[in-house]
């Protein structure tokens, strides 16, 4: 099929380049230049394991050419499915932020005038139930002069991908949600997704109306962001009381209705996904008059762990004039995102407290030193750790699991960790935030 998918961020680009692989003819459409040529030379754009050589396979010089980039909208002319794969942010009081999405939703209808036979238009973006039956359809049907259910179908497909592993994930999900208000649009994204349902070994595929789908992602969502935090607040009580979390969750992940997955403790979540969404779905509650206990409570808990991290740091040194290493940057291994990431209200703490931070990260140091241009950035753990007075853990890189003689070179050998992956061992001195 001829695809168009509107927006190259973490999500658009992740599905372009694996809707070519599945076989389709994909455009993407970004609006920034600079994307659009990186992805047009064969090369990512975004840092995901896997995407830059199916990038390199469909796009670029010698390759099948079945994914190109483009800053032009008219080319959703060729196709016959547009995703709309836009950011969804939050507004200052947490409610969904729908600009991006109407601009993109305009802009697409407006090409549509000149485009005589029936368009699907897909909402893929993580958006709070109603928004794509009582606003995305409205807006492109009537930018577009188009008759919904007729000449224009409007569908709901929600991603549950992870950044970090988004293209395994999106190859091979637990499930694939297909929301529709009418028959005919559903069945088409069946047609998109049915050699993908083929080569993941049959996934479930939940038929639904778009209210259904935009709430399953929330919800998705709000679940495993709910979880960790249970396991934080159930940490931090171990942790008073001189017991291993880790040692408990995975007792309690032998119970298949509990599972272990999503019960490691420590810093919290982060990300570009589960605290906005979060927010979102509070804020949706909320204009409804429901204030949603439960995932104000996950919240809050949240938001205090990395204050408790900095306690665990006053516990054993006093930071002023200190030179403190924080190892980890992005919000989780395995991407240079930086969205909401821990390690903010880490560095923050540190320079409120006077030290000097040095900071060290595989992939995501560039990102970050926008943020912190005036921090020290080492471009490996020794040098970072190099005559530190302490050095704390922020995100579970597999490089940062296997440290060992490196702490030698540190100062005051103090390792605190907020993602339990460092070996203890004699000669540093190791604290756990929940174990
Ligand atoms: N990042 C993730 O892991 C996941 C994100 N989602 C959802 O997917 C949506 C997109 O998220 P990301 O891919 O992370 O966003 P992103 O911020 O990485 O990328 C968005 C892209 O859209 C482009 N853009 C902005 N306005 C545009 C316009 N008018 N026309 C064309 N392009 C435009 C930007 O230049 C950018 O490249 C959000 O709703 C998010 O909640 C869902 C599942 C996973
Ligand atoms: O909507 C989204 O964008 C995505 O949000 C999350 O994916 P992602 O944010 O990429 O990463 P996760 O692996 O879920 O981790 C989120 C945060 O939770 C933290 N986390 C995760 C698991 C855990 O046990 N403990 C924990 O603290 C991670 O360190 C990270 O900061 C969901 O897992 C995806 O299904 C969803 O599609």
């Amino acid at each position: 099929m001829q695809l168009s998918v509107v927006g190259s961020g973490y999500v658009g680009t992740t599905i372009a380049a694996c809707f070519a692989d599945l076989g389709h003819n994909v455009v993407n459409i970004d609006i920034d230049q600079e994307i659009v040529d990186t992805i047009n030379d064969g090369e990512a754009p975004i840092h995901e394991d896997g995407l830059a050589e199916m990038i390199a396979k469909h796009a670029g010089p010698e390759s099948t050419g079945r994914l190109r980039a483009t800053t032009d909208y008219e080319e959703v002319l060729n196709t016959e499915l547009t995703f709309l794969c836009l950011p969804t942010p939050a507004n200052d009081d947490g409610s969904i932020d729908l600009s991006i999405m109407k601009a993109g939703a305009e802009q697409l209808g407006e090409t549509l005038v000149e485009k005589n036979e029936r368009h699907n238009v897909v909402v893929k973006s993580t958006v709070v139930p109603g928004t794509t039956e009582d606003t995305i359809a409205p807006l492109v049907a009537e930018t577009g002069g188009k008759r919904l259910g007729d000449d224009l179908g409007v569908g709901m497909n929600p991603e549950f991908l992870r950044e970090g592993s988004a293209v395994a994930d999106f190859l091979d999900p637990d499930k694939v949600v297909l929301g529709a208000d009418d028959d005919r649009t559903r069945e088409q994204m069946g047609n998109v997704f049915a050699p993908l349902v083929e080569r993941a070994d049959d996934p479930p595929v939940v038929e639904t109306a778009t209210r259904e789908a935009e709430m399953m992602k929330y919800a998705n969502n709000a679940f495993l962001a709910s979880k960790v935090s249970l396991a934080n607040d159930l940490g931090n009580i171990c942790k008073e009381h001189g017991v291993d979390m880790y040692e408990v969750a995975d007792a309690m992940g032998l119970d298949e209705r509990i599972a272990r997955s999503f019960l490691n403790s420590g810093l919290g979540w982060g990300g570009s996904c589960f605290p906005k969404d979060t927010a979102a779905i509070i804020a949706a509650a909320e204009s409804k008059r429901y204030d949603a206990p439960m995932l104000n409570a996950a919240t809050e808990v949240n938001d205090r762990q990395p204050q408790r991290f900095l306690d665990l740091l006053d516990k054993h040194v006093d930071a002023e004039g200190k030179r403190i290493a924080v190892l980890g940057l992005a919000f989780k291994p395995g991407t240079d995102d930086i969205r909401n990431t821990r390690a903010v209200p880490v560095i923050d703490g540190l320079i409120h407290r006077g030290a000097d931070v040095i900071a060290h990260d595989p992939v995501a140091v560039e990102n970050m030193r926008d943020r912190y241009p005036d921090i020290e950035y080492a471009s490996s753990v020794s040098e970072a750790l190099e005559d530190a007075n302490a050095c704390l853990v922020v995100t579970d890189w597999d490089q940062y699991k296997v440290l060992d003689e490196e702490f030698d070179r540190m100062e005051t050998p103090i390792v605190l960790d907020g993602r339990h992956c460092i070996n203890r061992r004699e000669g540093i001195t190791y604290e756990g935030l929940t174990w």
